[in-house]
């Protein structure tokens, strides 16, 4: 469904991405795992088009999509829930969902506002807060809620999981396999690897902005000494 080739991403002279090739076939779910700073959010940044790759290709749909617009590949079927959340905090939790609605690119439409409200309890009972009024965990939930109300084909999780309580920690994850169940690709990145390769079918491991290591989650969870030499665990 997305395949990115040989992308090579810079900030200035820095280069941080080497090179790096992805695939996330429809209907699974991949982690991307690295140490901080090993480039995942750059990766993520420059796939969505908020970074212009300066090499390399990116497929959506056997489509090429790369120097694409984020707002192109809004679009197109792939919700961001960016780190630090994309929420607007001067709207109520109800605009912030109701301006997102939308069908998706092939038609569905089954992710509406009653659907979001179901799946979060927690905002229903917020509907009238403005954003900046809701904890850091509810904020999280409003910025999943706001992608999934786009009803997008793949959704893009960067560190949803990151400052909130053990709680709310586990009824994110709980959304995300609820996501994964409805057959929506997702691409995760999270600090904790173990909860990261019990929710994806595939993983791949970063270091310097290069793929060091990838296979079947599960296959990694079984054998987490793989992992310990870039993840530092
Ligand atoms: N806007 C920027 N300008 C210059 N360098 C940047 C910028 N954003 C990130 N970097 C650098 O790019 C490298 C990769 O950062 P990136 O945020 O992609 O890593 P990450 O794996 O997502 O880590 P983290 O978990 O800390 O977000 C780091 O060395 C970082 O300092």
């Amino acid at each position: 469904m997305l395949t990115i080739e040989s992308l090579n991403t810079y900030y200035g002279d820095s280069h941080i991405l080497h090179g790096v090739d992805i695939h996330i076939p429809a209907g699974k779910a991949v982690g991307l795992l690295g140490r901080n700073g090993m480039g995942k959010t750059t990766l993520i940044r420059s796939l969505m088009g908020y970074v212009p790759a300066a090499s390399g290709k990116i497929r959506w749909r056997e489509n090429a999509v790369s120097g694409f617009s984020p707002e192109k590949m809004a679009r197109l079927g792939i919700g961001y829930v960016p780190e630090g959340r994309g929420i607007f905090p001067n709207l109520s939790v109800r605009e912030n969902l109701v301006m997102s609605a939308r069908r998706g690119p092939s038609g569905r439409n089954d992710w509406n506002f009653e659907r979001v409200m179901a799946t979060f309890p927690r905002l229903k009972e917020r509907l009238n807060h403005g954003g900046q009024q809701l904890s850091g965990g509810e904020q999280q939930m409003l910025s999943i809620g706001r992608a999934l109300m786009t009803n997008p084909d793949m959704m893009i999780l960067d560190e949803a999981t990151e400052g909130l309580a053990p709680l709310i920690v586990q009824e994110i994850w709980r959304v995300i396999n609820q996501i994964r169940g409805t057959g929506i690709s997702t691409l995760i990145v999270d600090r904790n690897y173990r909860a990261v390769l019990a929710h994806t079918d595939h993983a791949v491991v970063l270091e310097k902005g290069k793929v060091v290591l990838q296979g079947e989650s599960e296959v990694l969870l079984a054998s987490p000494e793989s992992l310990g030499a870039y993840l530092g665990v």
